[in-house]
């Protein structure tokens, strides 16, 4: 699978990023891995949950490398891969303002009749605090989903809130994070400011001075 866009094997830079956290090449081959890792180990899992708008990108690529992973390896485990069903939640935060500390999560799950009874997964660009999955599986186990997994592609695990690993480890959930992510304002690959720069086919560090003054996180 290609990694994305590319202009005759140059590497692509933005003006606006200071520094590269995962570039596309390093994003195919966490795409690879997880996959793999999907098909095999999370075979009976059939309903994917990317949480929008972020992990749109990241969804979208998972998504169909998993399609390409199962129908490529053929053995007794991938064969019995679940087709899955793909519907988004959308997860607002709001608390006060510009930092998720303390902030409640407004949680749109797919509907009860999606879920019930099935596995799921979560699908994130990035677990920050980890409120927004937590509350997103609260959800899910609410509407009668036998199990709930996470899989993201970046995990800023230093600024976990305590209560969502205690939630995690409860609930003995399945956690894979292709990235560790520095504790810094990082965009690209479905992560944004103010909306902006989803469309970067890397992850990189924001310069500060596009959002100083505005005490920006994420
Ligand atoms: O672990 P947490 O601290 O809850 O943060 C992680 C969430 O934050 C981001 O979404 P955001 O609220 O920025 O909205 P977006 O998906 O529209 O970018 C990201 O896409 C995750 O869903």
């Amino acid at each position: 699978m290609s990694s994305g866009p590319r202009v005759a094997g140059r590497p692509v830079e933005d003006p606006d990023v200071a520094s590269v956290v995962c570039d596309a090449e390093m994003i195919e081959g966490a795409l690879e891995t997880l996959a793999v890792l999907i098909v095999s180990q999370l075979k009976d899992f059939s309903v994917f949950v990317p949480v929008a708008t972020g992990a749109m990108t990241f969804a979208s690529d998972l998504t169909r490398q998993c399609y390409v992973t199962q129908r490529v390896v053929r053995d007794d485990v991938v064969r019995t891969y679940a087709r899955p069903v793909i519907a988004c939640a959308t997860c607002a935060s709001y608390g006060d303002g510009t930092s998720s500390e303390g902030a409640k999560v407004d949680v749109r799950a797919p509907g009860a009749e999606v879920v019930r009874g099935r596995k799921v997964v979560i699908l994130e660009d990035i677990i920050d605090s980890g409120r927004t999955a937590m509350a997103l599986a609260k959800v899910l186990y609410e509407q009668g989903a036998e199990e709930v997994a996470l899989i993201a592609l970046m995990d800023k695990r230093e600024r976990r809130d305590p209560e969502a690993t205690k939630y995690f480890e409860e609930k003995n959930m399945k956690i894979a994070c292709a990235f560790l992510c520095p504790d810094e304002f990082v965009v690209g690959y479905g992560l944004d400011y103010q909306g902006k720069y989803r469309d970067l086919p890397f992850v990189g560090i924001l310069k500060p001075e596009i959002f100083a003054g505005e005490g920006g996180e994420k």
